[in-house]
């Protein structure tokens, strides 16, 4: 048996949507939003599970969570089948929303964590552990005491993932965790996301448009577009995968600084994409070996210095994206 925290098995959600046509007439009409996932995820990970608008990743958490019942295929988390059991499922998982809080709006945010509390049954000693360790990496020992209303959206998201840990869940999902945060506020809960899950081994499933929380925290990464998986793999094997799937191949970029302003270089294998005085850009293949061309040009030109960048995950996942119309 697979040693998996979350499995997925040709997981299928389809809607039936009824759209106007006309004054009168209607016409219904089928939505594939999930088509087909399978997928697994081992205790300890933390993936990053991204895709377009609409490519169905806030389906598949719906159906995780149990809110949403799978048209087809299988299903697990923790052993459990979220649809049937989605009162036991609750205990074993945390869920944070960047975009509406779980909290309740008029109470102080220790109330709500009371409530929890009560709604989890957790047991007093474990309720003070928790509460103290979150309340301390979070920061949060001023604002107990502050109704969840007048947080900043920093403030509350650090009480909403306070709240989806309290009950020591297995898995957490995070959908958009950092939407709308400031840099210092982002980066504080990446910071104790990654404690998390070093310290105490939490399984996360993270959700995001922002990509550096993905090169931040997540070592594999989950590409879904138009409800059907397209990568699952390391990120660094993005860019290979984006090339490889049909999409332009992705480049690395050679910043030459010259001595002096000269028209753009011309050097086989690269092509020069920007010119600024005397600084020039050259995108070439990102498989191909820099050398030859860092040669090439030394020999030609008057350097001062060069240097290689990277392709910036943002352009490789774009064009990946782009690649699949
Ligand atoms: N309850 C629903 N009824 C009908 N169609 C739905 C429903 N929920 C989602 N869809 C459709 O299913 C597809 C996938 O939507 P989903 O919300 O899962 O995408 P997403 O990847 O989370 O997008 P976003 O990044 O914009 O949040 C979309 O075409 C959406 O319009």
């Amino acid at each position: 048996m697979s040693d998996a925290l979350i499995s997925l098995h040709e997981v299928e959600k389809v809607f039936d949507v009824r759209r106007r046509v006309g004054l009168v007439r209607r016409e219904k009409r089928q939505v594939r939003a999930v088509d087909g996932i399978s997928f697994e995820v081992a205790r300890g990970e933390m993936v990053g599970y991204i895709g377009p608008n609409g490519a169905g990743k806030s389906t598949t958490i719906k159906m995780l969570t149990g809110i949403l019942t799978p048209s087809g295929g299988r299903l697990r988390v923790a052993g459990i089948d979220p649809a049937r059991e989605r009162m036991r499922l609750a205990h074993r998982i945390g869920v944070v929303f960047g975009q509406r809080t779980t909290l309740w709006w008029d109470l102080p945010l220790k109330d709500s964590y009371a409530l929890m509390r009560r709604m989890y049954r957790i047991p007093s000693a474990r309720f003070a552990e928790n509460m103290e360790r979150c309340v301390d990496r979070l920061d949060l020992a001023e604002l107990l005491d502050v109704p969840v209303r007048q947080l900043s959206l920093g403030q509350r998201m650090r009480g909403d993932i306070a709240a989806a840990l309290l009950h020591d869940p297995d898995v957490l999902y995070l959908d958009e965790p950092t939407i709308g945060l400031d840099v210092v506020s982002k980066a504080s809960v990446r910071g104790f996301l990654r404690q998390l899950n070093e310290e105490l081994g939490t399984t996360v499933l993270l959700t995001t448009h922002d990509l550096q929380d993905i090169e931040q925290l997540c070592e594999r990464v989950m590409v879904i577009d138009h409800g059907r998986l397209v990568y699952d793999g390391s990120l660094g094997g993005l860019h290979t995968a984006g090339a490889a799937d049909g999409a332009a191949a992705s480049e690395r970029t050679l910043v030459v600084d010259l001595e002096r302003e000269l028209p753009p270089i011309e050097v086989a294998g690269a092509r020069v994409v920007k010119v600024e005085g005397a600084r020039q850009w050259l995108a070439f293949p990102a498989r191909a070996s820099a050398a030859p061309l860092v040669a090439a040009v030394a020999a030609e030109y008057p350097l001062l210095d060069l240097s290689v960048r990277e392709p910036d995950i943002e352009d490789v996942i774009a064009r990946m994206y782009a690649g699949r119309g």
